[in-house]
């Protein structure tokens, strides 16, 4: 469904403001911007109190940071400016923190709460104020509709991205389930045709309805029933599959023990073709869904095999979540080649893949059953240590870079070559953005390059 256009919501947002006299705007404007240091001390008060979002704001930068942040919302959005490019950049910054929110995945009920509170803070300092009461009356409402414009904006820029993460996470649920599509589309395609063939014998040499073979007990649905209809849960083609087994097994098969229907032969070959299309019919939606599949399935990198950039979002929320709920830390190391210019002029191209390729595989081998390599783009990678300590994180790192360092990489035409790493090591440190953690990493790194090459560098806290 299109939304409203940033322009309608600045028109909207436009007359909104029309609706009240212009001393009242003004007054709401000053009431704003001479209560914006105290506001946000009063929002944290309120919030703590409420377990689930001390969650999100107890870490120290989280409650450094929205300080200061909650502060310039509070002063822009009360700025009161009917002004076209104001309103708009107003409104871009209620999306953007609703992104923000839907990456963190606070919900939405705390952030309308924490509306809440500053919409009561500010009602009791309007009321505090020597003003006529019909003043008031319009200063209430113009906060309280402000709010509410803001947080309207800032939910469905929420929704909307919630709704892309839930299909990446959707996406990221199928390709864990099944690795390789293009095989397991072949795997149970035949699987499926092997019960028929069984089933065909078994009708031929007069089977009792009873003993015939029953789909959803068949390796195929086994499959789909734990395996398949999970991986493509919410598809309307799984829908049909399981209606068809279930056609097949509990009306189709048991007709064909009925004595009446064994002595009617015209009958029995009508159950026959029924029992065809049913089949058929699933073996079409099963194309269709692994079809569907296929399209998700390029998360990988097609020249290393690694992971590409694709589930990264979903992967580090996880980890975020994971690490949130069971006290335990990871840790992302952002490596680079070194002077993979110098590879690619001197050697040619081919043979800096082929080193691309013996890179990602020497980080892959070195890494736990649990951990990610993703190929980030270029010569860039990033490893996804969990369950780490910062120790650990350094030691992995610092072994990498010496693996690296004695790896002879082996190029086209007998030739091999030597290269180095430079490495960012950042720790999740409880923040609940995991941009912040890839920034982190990608800081350290740059100073490793700076700082000679060929080094591991831990990152350094940053303040925003
Ligand atoms: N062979 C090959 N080269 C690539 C690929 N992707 C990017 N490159 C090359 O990687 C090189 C990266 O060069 P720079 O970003 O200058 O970095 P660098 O030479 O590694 O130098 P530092 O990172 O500063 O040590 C460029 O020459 C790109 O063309 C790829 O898929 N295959």
């Amino acid at each position: 469904m299109p939304g409203i256009s940033p322009e309608q919501q600045a028109a909207e947002w436009k007359l909104l403001l029309g609706q009240f006299p212009a001393p009242v705007v003004a007054q709401i404007r000053e009431l704003a911007t001479t209560h914006q240091s105290e506001l946000p001390g009063y929002f944290y008060e309120q919030m703590l109190q409420d377990e689930q979002a001390m969650l999100f704001l107890t870490h120290e930068q989280v409650k450094s940071r929205l300080h200061g942040t909650l502060r310039q919302w509070i002063v822009s959005v009360f700025s009161m400016s009917d002004d076209d490019a104001a309103l708009q950049a107003l409104i871009a910054q209620q999306k953007q923190i609703g992104e923000i929110h839907a990456r963190i995945k606070i919900p939405i009920h705390l952030v309308l709460r924490g509306a809440r509170h500053l919409r009561e803070r500010l009602f009791v300092l309007l009321r505090q104020r020597p003003l006529d009461p019909e003043h008031k009356l319009f200063g209430q409402r113009l906060i309280s509709e402000t709010v509410d414009l803001a947080m309207e904006i800032m939910s469905r820029a929420f929704s909307d991205a919630y709704d892309r993460n839930s299909r990446s996470e959707e996406g990221y649920r199928l390709f864990s389930v099944a690795q390789n599509i293009g095989i397991e589309q072949e795997r149970q395609r035949s699987a499926l045709l092997d019960w028929e063939n069984h089933l065909m014998f078994d009708l031929a040499v007069g089977q009792l309805a009873t003993q015939l073979p029953r789909l959803s007990n068949s390796e195929f649905g086994l499959w789909f029933r734990h395996k398949g209809a999970h991986a493509f849960q919410g598809s309307r083609e799984t829908e049909l599959i399981l209606e068809g087994m279930r056609q097949i097994d509990e009306v189709l098969l048991p007709l064909f023990g009925q004595p009446a229907a064994g002595a009617d032969a015209d009958q029995r070959l009508q159950n026959l073709r029924l029992l065809r299309e049913q089949t058929k019919g699933i073996i079409f939606h099963l194309d269709n869904l692994f079809e569907q599949a296929n399209v998700l399935e390029s998360g990988r990198d097609v020249l290393t095999h690694m992971l590409n950039r694709k589930f990264l979002p979903v992967i580090l929320a996880k980890e975020v979540a994971y690490a949130r709920q069971n006290e335990r830390s990871f840790a992302v190391l952002a490596v680079d080649i070194d002077r993979f210019k110098h590879i690619n002029d001197e050697f040619g191209h081919e043979a800096g893949d082929v080193v691309l390729q013996q890179l990602a595989s020497l980080l892959s081998n070195h890494c736990r059953g649990g951990d990610y390599v993703f190929r980030m783009g270029g010569e860039e990678f990033l490893v996804l240590l969990v369950d780490v300590t910062q120790a650990h994180a350094l030691g992995v790192a610092e072994k990498l870079r010496q693996q690296a360092a004695q790896e002879r990489f082996r190029l086209p035409g007998e030739q091999d070559l030597q290269l180095t790493v430079s490495i960012g090591v950042a720790l999740h440190d409880g923040h609940p953005d995991y941009q912040h953690l890839l920034r982190q990493a990608d800081r350290a790194l740059y100073e490793a390059k700076h700082g000679g090459r060929n080094q591991v560098v831990l990152a350094r806290k940053l303040d925003g």
